[in-house]
């Protein structure tokens, strides 16, 4: 028996789908099952029976008595064999909790080989128990009708583990598979043995990035639909297949004329617009015709209108043509053969619309890297819960996928990992089941608690290429590489703090993304830019956050610091248009004056 179940969650909300309110049920339940939450209705239902064919749906939203929720309704049309015992369960376990249960009309049952049920407040515990016991044993899962297979759902995929997630809050135990159980070898007892100083040698910035790139291996080809490329680099030579234009054109609203007859009187013959054959329409001496819209245009004059004033009949041309003039000829913009765009060319909204152009609809393109982001820490909850006491809500997580979405990466959310080791192993199995590159963040520095190093070599024999950085901040950031299942993994563990977390992250994983994906331009942008106010600066080079204002007539922008760069302080980033390389502090230079040109790493693309 495999590991994997596939699950669902889906939420049915309007308010939700259009954006309009948060779903914090939907919230809970990815955390969950580590899955991302799809809002849609009884056709997703079907898609997911049918299609994808999951073995476990669970839906939040739509189960109350306002006009608009209808799940139970719609459920109802979707399954084949409903199954009351459940439902009357989850009322009994929430009436526990609330007499609002009573109210509630959940509805449960069997689709083909999938099942479905409502994850009801409160009884959302003995849903998850059912469905934990139902993981158990084979038999009872194949009294729901399905049987576990490795399959990964791109939308909704269940943790590696399953229930991984939802064991850590609500303490039940139950996944079967050796690997699930599998323990961290490595040995993190000895706090008061841990080194004093890092053993890992402190290297540059660009050694680091370097180093990083040394390892980007490009990613494999793909064909995708033209419309779906936007982002991606082509893997091949456009050639155009016929000219544009296809005939000769009118660059101009007026008429087409016979050069050679000069100035003068013409008779109006009729008209050629936009769309229409050209070879229809053909111009003799001393005539002329209407091209495109025809409207009355500069160097021309009306002679004659018929009398409703509907048609012109004759006009006079004031100024002597040339030959040729406004006319664009056969395939003056794309001769036939020409090749339009070259293999590497990153595929911008220009680009799409040149493919359009010459009618190509598929295009080969280097595939991008997923990457994976796992969050580290017994201190992390999600954003969604209460605060537990001791506890801060995982910003990382969110700042991280966000931003590689921004520049347009798959992103994997690897959920969040306590420091134990174990628990450590089994979400980087996770991880990498997922993505060739992981992104973790916290448990690098020098605490009882970072153990990301130790898991790495010990369990996955990875080779750590670096782990310290002469950087402000960043500086424990570490880079190893391991072999997962004969696949290379790169893994990018960042310091915890949310402000080296992203620094850390444009300097080397945008650059690697960027590599991966076929970009021979993968470096980040630099410009030069001019201190608005005096800096303190720091011994480490550093990566302080402005915002930059170009002023008329002024050949580089000023910059203004986001105030305190303490690498807690998110805050120092919101906004923040360029990152400022500030040279390390010397006995003699501690500080840079106002008006100082420093170079400063772009942050939008
Ligand atoms: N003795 C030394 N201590 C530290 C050193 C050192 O050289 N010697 N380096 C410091 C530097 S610099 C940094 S940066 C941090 C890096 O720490 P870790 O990578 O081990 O990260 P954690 O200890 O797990 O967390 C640090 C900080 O960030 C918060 N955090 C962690 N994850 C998240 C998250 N996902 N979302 C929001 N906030 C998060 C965490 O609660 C801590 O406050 O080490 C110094 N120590
Ligand atoms: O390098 Mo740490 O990132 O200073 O805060
Ligand atoms: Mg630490």
């Amino acid at each position: 028996m495999s590991e994997i179940i596939k699950v669902g969650v889906l939420t049915v909300s309007d308010r939700c789908a259009a954006g309009e309110a948060v779903d914090e049920s939907g919230a809970n339940l990815q955390a969950l099952v580590a899955s991302g939450t799809v809002y849609g209705g009884k056709e997703t239902l079907i898609n997911w029976c049918d299609e994808e064919k999951l073995q476990l749906i669970i839906t939040t939203g739509g189960t109350g008595f306002g006009p608009r929720d209808v799940t139970p309704e719609a459920v109802k049309k979707v399954i084949e064999r409903e199954a009351p015992g459940l439902s009357t369960c989850m009322i009994t376990e929430s009436l526990k909790v609330t007499p609002l249960a009573m109210l509630s009309r959940p509805v449960c049952g069997s689709r083909g080989k999938t099942f479905i049920a409502p994850a009801v407040p409160h009884a959302v515990d003995l849903l998850m128990g059912w469905k934990t016991r139902v993981e158990k044993t084979h038999s009872a899962l194949q009294a729901v009708g399905g049987h576990c297979e490795h399959i990964h759902h791109p939308r909704a995929h269940p943790h590696g583990h399953g229930l991984h997630h939802y064991h850590h809050h609500h303490h039940c135990h139950a996944l079967g598979g050796e690997a699930e159980n599998q323990e961290s070898k490595a040995d993190v007892s000895r706090i008061s043995g841990r080194p004093r100083k890092s053993p890992y040698p402190m290297i540059s910035v660009s050694e680091a990035l370097s180093t990083v790139l040394s390892h980007a291996e490009q990613c494999a080809n793909k064909t995708l639909p033209m419309q779906e490329s936007l982002g991606f680099v082509l893997a091949q030579n456009i050639i155009a297949k016929d000219p544009l234009p296809p005939f000769p054109a009118s660059i101009k609203d007026g008429y087409a004329v016979l050069a050679s007859d000069g100035a003068g009187l013409r008779t109006v013959g009729g008209d050629s617009t936009a769309g229409c054959s050209p070879e229809k329409t053909r111009v003799s001496s001393g005539m002329c015709i209407r091209v495109n819209t025809g409207a009355p245009v500069e160097d021309t004059e009306l002679v004659k209108e018929d009398d409703d004033g509907r048609k012109e009949l004759e006009i006079k041309i004031l100024k002597v043509p040339n030959q040729g003039q406004d006319i664009r000829p056969l395939g003056c913009d794309i001769a036939t053969g020409q090749k339009v765009l070259a293999c590497g060319t990153l595929l911008g909204p220009a680009e799409l619309g040149l493919l359009a152009t010459v009618g190509v609809t598929e295009v080969l393109v280097v595939n991008k890297p997923t990457i994976a982001i796992l969050s580290t820490g017994n201190e992390l909850q999600e954003p969604g819960e209460p605060l537990r006491e001791g506890h801060i809500r995982d910003s990382n997580k969110t700042t991280l996928m966000s931003l590689l979405r921004q520049y347009g990466y798959p992103v994997i959310n690897a959920g969040i990992a306590k420091d134990d080791p174990t628990a450590l192993l089994s979400s980087l199995k996770y991880a990498f089941s997922q993505a060739d590159v992981l992104v973790t963040t916290g448990g690098v520095s020098m605490g009882e608690r970072d153990i990301l190093r130790p898991v790495l070599t010990t369990d996955f024999d990875a080779h750590i290429h670096f782990a310290q950085v002469f950087m402000k901040p960043g500086k424990p950031t570490t880079f190893a590489t391991c072999q997962v299942n004969g696949r290379k993994k790169l893994i990018l563990g960042l310091p915890g703090n949310p402000v080296s977390a992203v620094v850390t992250s444009t300097l080397y994983i945008l650059p690697l993304c960027r590599k991966m994906s076929g970009r021979s331009d993968h470096m980040n942008t630099e410009i030069r830019a001019k201190l608005s106010e005096s800096i303190q600066i720091d011994p480490r080079p550093e990566y302080h956050r402005a915002t930059l204002c170009w002023h008329p007539g002024v050949d580089i922008p000023l910059a203004h610091s986001t105030g305190n760069q303490l690498s807690s302080r998110l805050l120092s980033l919101a906004s923040a248009q360029a990152l400022l390389k500030l040279p390390p502090a010397t006995p003699e230079v501690k500080e840079l004056a106002e008006g100082t040109v420093v170079d400063a790493i772009l942050l939008e693309m």
